[in-house]
This record gives structure tokens, sequence and C-alpha cells, in this order.
């Protein structure tokens, strides 16, 4: 076990080894040997996240069971709702932990995977907030999930530069720079490069653990005012899940030797089911969260996922399913209407689209859509929101400070009450809108070259002047399996054309030929699409939902060492 001397002095173990990895007992890394990954996997580093991993193993794979079960129950015809055994959790007044000074004012948050150039970028975009993403805009090959630990250690320490010898550009930081949050993978990802008692590791306790390790101490001197660090956390279902971050986050404070509630974290609430228990993973966190947030792209995707046995609750395609079906604007008010009630902050979601460079008339038409999203965002009564790209940050800044005038956040001045009578059935209601072969044909596209991108290590990406991420690109894949699944009659272009296999695999082989004459043939080579197309056709048409896109194609990403060049010394 790791103490608090071993995270303030660098024990001798710590010193350069040569070409392998220092490691403690019961740990093996099958990631390439790199001198600054050496760094960061230092042996009491690496005893940390170990440590993590024995004490909480059994509780996440019990909860994983749990969301089985909960996935059964599903298919078999139940809905999910509020769980009348934590009734007395939702009913009684009890509040979270006063917002740290240093994060009251988050009313544009930027969002980027955790790369070198993109953290300095967003650091200095002027938004009050970067959340570092090792989630969704993150493809976790070793490379990138290593060089971010050493790029966020260095943000933090305010070290951080980057020479683009293409251009000759010197980036750093400016003095004024956004507070950063990480965000660490689900609890469904492994790592499978670290290896812990012969299993792999839990893909999120290594980016927490390492990032908590290595960073807590400057943190909290540089950019906590003596809280932090601060965290997001993603696609929970269930309170209980919520418990096991509660505990992470005592044991790390513990064993840093700092004050409970120094670790802060909001909670993205991106599946159905946590919806229905939102009051609770506040409860579970209450020491330790600052509010929670709209994954409204995950969310959609989990709508799909809990329903997908549910033939009378198909999407319509993906571009009509925004936040003002009813559905999704009831989960924005009753997220904001908990959030104040227990006072802390409702962070708003995501709008896809990003600044257009060479069209003037598409770019402001792009920007209008970014301001009515935030406008509603802001009236509903969220404390602030995510911009994709630093060029949208002015307009959304505008928007927020003028709905919000000199207050900080809403905390305490927008209570919602009338959502408070939200039922079961608005949090369900079926999305409205018509179905059809442009959906198809789009959500194909861009499934395939999305997960092109991520295979060969780029985890967030422009598609048709929009963001497409892990999350975008599962809406796309699991649209294309629930309609394959239901033979839907695609019904918006008056063609009244069922959804087959046939008729996908011809989509398929279409928008290939669409994707090479678009990105040309020397690119469709050297890339990874033919694979990409493999895996998404297989997914789109499997009997049996996977349970994410992600899961399957990392399997193709995970390069193991060769044995013993890293191995123990
Ligand atoms: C559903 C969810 O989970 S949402 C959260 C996860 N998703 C994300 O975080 C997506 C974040 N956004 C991005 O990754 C990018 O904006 C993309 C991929 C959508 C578009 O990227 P690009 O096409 O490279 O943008 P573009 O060429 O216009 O970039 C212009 C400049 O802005 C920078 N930039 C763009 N987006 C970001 C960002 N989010 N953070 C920091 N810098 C950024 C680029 O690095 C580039 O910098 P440079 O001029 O110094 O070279
Ligand atoms: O993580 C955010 C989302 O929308 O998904
Ligand atoms: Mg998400």
């Amino acid at each position: 076990m790791v103490g608090f001397e071993t995270f303030l002095e660098p024990s001798s173990t710590e010193r350069k080894t040569g070409m392998a990895y220092d490691l403690p007992e019961g740990v093996d890394i099958r990631g390439k040997y790199d001198a600054e990954f050496a760094k960061i996997l230092s042996r009491d580093a690496l005893q940390f996240v170990a440590d993590l991993q024995r004490e909480f193993r059994n509780h996440i794979k019990y909860a994983t069971e749990c969301r089985k079960e909960a996935k059964m129950r599903y298919n078999n015809g139940s809905l999910p709702g509020f769980d009348p055994a934590t009734k007395y959790i939702r009913e009684r007044e009890w509040v979270c932990a006063a917002v740290p000074p240093a994060v009251a004012d988050r009313r544009v948050e930027i969002t980027g995977p955790v790369e070198r150039k993109m953290i300095i970028n967003a650091l200095n975009s002027g938004a009050k907030v970067f959340m570092a993403d090792f989630e969704d805009a993150l493809s976790p090959s070793w490379e990138n999930l290593m060089r971010g630990q050493v790029n966020l250690r260095d943000a933090v320490n305010r070290t951080i530069s980057f020479h683009d010898t293409a251009r000759n550009r010197v980036y750093k930081l400016n003095d004024q720079t956004a507070k950063l949050f990480v965000r660490p993978r689900g609890w469904h990802l492994p790592e499978s490069h670290i290896f812990i008692d012969g299993e792999p590791a839990t893909g999120c306790l290594v980016d927490f653990g390492l990032y908590f390790f290595h960073n807590f101490k400057a943190f909290r001197r540089i950019q906590g005012e003596g809280f932090g660090p601060f965290f997001y956390l993603p696609k929970m279902e269930h309170s209980r899940e919520a418990k096991i971050w509660n505990n992470v986050f005592e044991r790390a404070e513990r064993l840093a030797g700092i004050e409970k509630g120094s670790i802060r974290a909001t909670v993205l609430i991106e599946t159905l089911p946590a919806v229905f228990q939102m009051d609770e993973i506040l409860y579970e966190l209450r020491d330790h969260s600052v509010g929670l947030n709209c994954g409204r792209w995950d969310y959609i995707f989990s709508y799909v996922k809990t329903f997908q046995a549910h033939p009378d609750r198909l999407l319509p395609d993906r571009v009509l399913v925004g936040m003002t079906q009813h559905f999704m604007r009831s989960y924005s008010d009753l997220l904001i209407r908990t959030c104040h009630r227990r006072g802390v902050h409702a962070m708003g979601g995501m709008a896809a689209q990003i600044p257009i460079r060479d069209d003037p008339v598409a770019n402001e038409a792009a920007l209008e859509l970014v301001r009515k999203d935030k406008l509603r965002e802001v009236k509903a009564g969220h404390d602030g929101t995510w911009a994709a790209h630093p060029g949208l940050i002015p307009a959304i800044v505008e928007v927020f400070t003028n709905s919000m005038g000199n207050k900080v956040n809403q905390i305490h001045t927008v209570k919602r009450e009338d959502a408070a009578n939200l039922t079961e059935e608005d949090l369900l209601q079926r999305p409205r809108g018509v179905r059809s072969m442009d959906g198809l044909r789009l959500n194909t596209r861009v499934g395939i070259q999305y997960l092109a991108a991520w295979l060969t290590g780029t985890g967030s990406v422009p598609l048709y002047n929009l963001m497409e991420d892990a999350a975008t690109a599962e809406i796309s894949r699991v649209q294309n399996w629930q309609w394959l699944k239901y033979g839907v009659e695609l019904d918006g272009d008056g063609l009244g054309v069922k959804v087959t296999r046939e008729l996908f695999g011809r989509v398929v082989d279409e928008e290939m030929a669409r994707i090479e004459k678009e990105v040309g043939q020397e690119k469709l080579k050297k890339g990874m699409y033919k694979e990409a197309c493999k895996i998404f056709t297989r997914q789109c048409t499997t009997p049996i939902l996977d349970d994410f896109l992600t899961l399957d194609a990392y399997n193709r990403i995970v390069i193991h060492h060769p044995k013993g060049s890293s191995s123990r010394l």
C-alpha cells in the first residue's frame, strides 16, 4: 500500500531504470516502453493504481452484473423508472457540499482530447473550464493515453509547450487559463496494456489513478485554490456506481493526506436509467459533487440501447432527435431542478455544430444554431454549457452573460420547481419524426468514417461540418441496428422502403464509394476504412446488440509489447 510520504517525496525506485518499467508485485505492463511514459508509470504510481484496483474490483464486477440484470429486465419489457426504495433520498431536504470558489463560474466549458496542442489551445481559449477527455473524444491507444498523462502533468505544472514545426509556431500557456477537469473512461473499458494480478486493469482507475497521483498537489496549489483535482464522470447507470467513485475519492484523499471533499466531480447524466437516479447519484457523491451535466449524445444512444427490445420506441432520423423533443427537454429540466435543489451546478451539453471556415453564410447559420441551443439552456436554468471548438466560445459567453447578468451561476436563483411534476412518462416519451433513406445513409457514412479515424488514433473528428465523437457515432450505429432489426419503413421519403439486410448491404457499398470519392483513393487505401466498414457493418447487423462500439474496436488497437522487454526488473 502507498502512504502519504510516497506522494510527497519521489522514492528511490522512481529513478530511471533503463529500458523497462519498474513494476510493483502483481503488476505487468504490456504496452511499449518509453522513457517519458516511465516517469508516469513509476513504481509508486502503479502501486497506487493497483491498490485501487484490488480494493474496488469486486464492487465494479458487481455493478457490471447489475447492469446486465437491468438490461435483461428492460429486454423483457420493463421500463426504467424511479426506485421506490430510494424515495426517501428524493423527498428529503439535503444539499451537497458548498461549491469551491475556483469553479463557481462555469458558464462555458471547452472539451477536447488530451492531445498536447489542443490542451494548450483549450486552456487558453477563454472558457472558464477545460474538460480534458480520456473518453468520448479520445481513441484509447497506449500512446494516446500515456502521452495524455504526460501532457496533463505538464499542463498542471504550467510547463507545457508545443512546437508546430510545419508552421514554426510555438504554443504556450497564457497567464489566465481555464480550470482543468479530467474525464476518465467509463467503467466498461479495460486497460489491456496494464495487468494487475493477471487481469487487465480497469481503464478509468488507470486514468484517474495516474492523473491524481502525479498532479493532486500542484493542482490544488496552482489551479484549485486549495481544492481539487476536478473530474467529470461518464456513462453511469446507477447510484451504486457513483458510490464506488465516492469511495475511490475518499481513499485517494486519505492516502494523499488531503481533506475529505477536496476532490470534486461532475457526473454526466447520459444514460436513460441514470435520469431516474439523479438525486441518488448526487447523494452518494454529496461531499465530492460539483453538479450534473446533460450528456445529450450518449443519452440518445442509451435511449435506443435501453429500448432495444421495444419496437414501439423506435427513433426517427438522428438529426431530428434534439433537445426540443419532449423527452430531452424533460431530462434537462429535471436535471436543473435536481441540481439547484441540492446546491450544485446544472451543466448543459454539446451542440454538434463547429465553425465552417470556407463558407461564411453556412458558418453564420451554424453559429446561430449554437446560439439558439445555448439560449434555450440558459433560459431553462443551466449554469453553464459545453463548447466543442474555441471559435464558438465568444458567442456562447455572450448568450450566457446576457442572460445571467453579473451572476456567476443560477444555482440559487432559478429553482425550476415546475419540473418536480415531470413523470416517468415525460422522461421516456418516444421522440417524434420521420425516418429516411438519407438518415440511413448518413448514419452509415458517418459511422464508418468515425471508426476509421478512431482505429488510427483520433477520437473526435469534423464530419460534414459537425463534431463527431464516440457518443455521436454510437447513435449512428444503434439506430441502424434498430431499423434493421425491426425492418422499419422509411416513411420520410414518400418511398415506403423497408430497411432490410439487402438494402443495408447496398447502402454500405454505395456509401463506401462515396467516402472514397470524398477522401480520395490514396487516403482510403492508407486508412482503416475497410476494417471500419467491416466492424460497423457487423455491429449494425448482429442479432444481439453490442453494448459499446468501442469495446469490440478496442481489441484492434491493443498492441502488446514483445514479451520480456517491459516486464518486471
Ligand atoms: C459527446 C461528447 O462527449 S462531447 C465532448 C467530447 N468531444 C469533444 O471534445 C470534441 C472537441 N472538438 C474537437 O475535437 C475538434 O473541434 C473537432 C475535431 C470537432 C474539429 O477539429 P478541427 O477540424 O481540427 O478544427 P479546426 O481545424 O477548425 O481547428 C482550429 C484550431 O482550433 C483548435 N481546436 C479545435 N477544437 C478544439 C478544442 N476542442 N480544444 C482545443 N483546441 C481546439 C485546433 O487545434 C486548431 O488549432 P490551431 O489553429 O492552433 O492549429
Ligand atoms: O459526453 C457527452 C455526451 O453528450 O455524450
Ligand atoms: Mg458522453
